[in-house]
């Protein structure tokens, strides 16, 4: 995207922007240092995605054909989120719905890490895990970028791409939904020489759902292990991007 395009975006991190306010899109570059003195190596575009055709007006609009073919894609998104939804509302014995009902595939990131001469200076994203309910994931190329530490060893572990194959992660939501049940992955992406792209479809709970302990998941013996908040209060607190606690 040319230097003039990205100037289009929102400066900064704008809350409003991610829930479809009359901001349209943010974008990052990987001039930002991080706070423990790694250069991140990555740019990014992140927008509101809900409803698809009231965000898309607000929607990057070049490459010209971004709006047509990414709103096929996210109608595509919403079948296949409501349809692992279901399935993972089925294996934690919830009432039918529960899961799709507060679902909205609502954010997207998309990241662009470039060619990186020394990798071992750079990270393209720091460790976290994501704020939403599930995370679908595509990435090209052959690069291995995305790391997930493994819980045994605390070692981090390369998830090599497949081809046409898609990413579904766990987030912070559906961990506490799950009153623990289920656990999002701590990942992070790493630079290599060559170039890499991965676009990230965040399916979150809508912005006014209070995000609890599922009650059917709760009794004597099993405890509510978090407290309810609003999904949007969490997403604008630093507790949305760390293991939840
Ligand atoms: O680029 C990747 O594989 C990771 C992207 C990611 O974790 C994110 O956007 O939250
Ligand atoms: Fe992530």
């Amino acid at each position: 995207m040319p230097i003039e395009d990205k100037k289009c975006s929102t400066d900064n991190m704008n809350i409003d922007a991610l829930f479809g306010g009359s901001q349209g899109w943010i974008y990052k570059n990987s001039t930002d240092f991080a706070k423990d003195g790694i250069h991140l190596w990555r740019d990014s575009i992140k927008h509101n995605c809900y409803p698809i055709q009231d965000s898309m007006q607000r929607w990057p609009t070049k490459p010209t054909r971004y709006r047509e073919v990414l709103s096929r894609y996210l109608e595509e998104m919403e079948v296949l989120s409501g349809r692992i939804l279901e399935m993972i509302n089925q294996g934690l014995g919830l009432e039918e719905g529960y899961l799709r009902e507060m679902s909205q595939v609502q954010h997207l990131v998309a990241n662009y890490y470039p060619p990186c001469p020394d990798p071992t200076l750079t990270l393209g994203l720091l460790k976290h895990c994501d704020p939403s309910l599930i995370t679908i994931l595509v990435q090209d190329g052959n690069a291995c970028g995305l790391q997930v530490v493994n819980h045994n060893n605390g070692q981090w572990m390369g998830v090599s791409p497949l081809p046409n194959a898609l990413i579904v992660n766990i987030g912070n939501q559906l961990s506490i939904v799950s009153n623990g049940k289920l656990k999002s992955p701590e990942h992070r992406a790493v630079n290599s020489k060559e170039t890499r792209t991965s676009i990230a479809i965040f399916v979150n709970p809508s912005p006014n759902s209070r995000v609890e302990p599922a009650k059917a998941l709760v009794d004597e013996f099993n405890p509510p292990r978090y407290s309810p908040t609003l999904y949007k209060d969490f997403l604008c607190s630093p507790k949305a991007y760390v293991l939840p606690s």
